[in-house]
């Protein structure tokens, strides 16, 4: 194996200690920064994320509440919890879990939240502000690779960058982020011809597909930055096992670097959520914006 492990959970660690003494600085200026996490019904795939959220929050120092409703609530309650938490001045970030159950329509419930308190950077006017390169709150997921790829591999400007998988949720903003870095972006997905010879041309690879090790190192240019978003769980004997979708020994073989599942973008997705939460409140009180927490 000849590639560097980018160890993001180590760097979140970093990230989590400069938000704390952001919180500090916020704090004597006579406010605590506030997140409410919503969570509808029971998704047994986020509960890590959910449980590790809530204590890294007040670990930080933060104020951080969960409003947890039954599965069979209606969007309109959902929608009246985000019109409270909107209205509230002790909530600076408001995160609703997704997926929703199908009766909510989970865009509506999104572009319910106060694009100001939209910490997941979800609202449709975010997106917007991303896209015509206006002050935005990030998506935490692709934020959190961005801050590893300029930590690894300092200016993007002229890279070539794949990334694959177009969601809303990590795939397009992550193009966004990597545009206005200067890469050049190519967005490839389950309908690219020739995906593999696609991804070989990348100088930046970030695999964002949700297919267990569908990325294998023969797809990968020698010395390519590798950024693994796959969480997938796959039967491990009695239990469950974590693995990306990258295939990790072949792509270590042929990469210069990769990110481990877990252990990379995990932790950077949560402590870009505590720093979107203090960069809210900043915005919000006039202080100024905590430095490199922001893309
Ligand atoms: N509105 C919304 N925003 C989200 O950002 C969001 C969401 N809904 N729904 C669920 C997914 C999932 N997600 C994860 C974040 C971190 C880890 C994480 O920290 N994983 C660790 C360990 C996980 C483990 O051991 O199970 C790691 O990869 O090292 C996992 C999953 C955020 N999501």
């Amino acid at each position: 194996m000849t590639a560097t492990i980018i160890d993001g959970k180590a760097f979140a660690a970093t990230i989590r200690a400069r938000v704390a003494e952001e919180v500090a600085r916020v704090k004597a200026a006579g406010v605590t920064p506030g997140l409410a996490v919503v969570l509808v019904g029971e998704d047994p795939a986020s509960a890590v994320y959910v449980r590790n959220k809530g204590r890294q929050t007040l670990e930080a120092g933060m104020h951080s509440e969960e409003h947890r409703l039954d599965a069979t609530a209606s969007e309109a309650e959902v929608l009246d919890i985000v019109a409270r938490l909107n209205a509230d001045p002790a909530i600076h970030g408001i995160l609703v879990q997704l997926p929703l159950p199908d009766h909510i329509d989970a865009g509506l419930v999104i572009d319910a939240i106060d694009p100001d308190k939209d910490v997941d950077g979800f609202h449709i006017s975010n997106v917007g502000r991303l896209a015509t390169g206006q002050k935005a709150l990030v998506p935490c997921t692709p934020l959190g690779c961005l801050m590893m790829l300029r930590d690894h591999l300092g200016d993007l400007s002229g890279r070539e960058a794949v990334v694959i998988g177009r969601s809303n949720i990590v795939g397009k903003p992550m193009a966004q982020l990597l545009l206005r870095d200067s890469a050049t972006v190519t967005i490839a997905h389950s309908r690219t011809a020739d995906l593999p010879a696609v991804v070989r041309r990348a100088d930046i690879v970030v695999a964002a597909v949700g297919r267990p090790k569908m990325v294998t190192g023969d797809w990968i240019k020698p010395g390519a930055t590798v950024i693994d978003v796959g969480i997938n769980r796959v039967p491990n004997g009695e239990k469950n096992r974590l693995v990306g979708d990258c295939d990790f020994e072949s792509c270590a073989a042929v990469a210069g670097a990769i990110t481990p599942v877990p252990g990379g973008v995990g932790p950077m997705t949560i402590a870009c959520l505590l720093a979107n939460t203090v960069t809210a409140c900043c915005r919000a009180h006039g202080l100024p914006e905590p430095e490199g927490l922001t893309a």
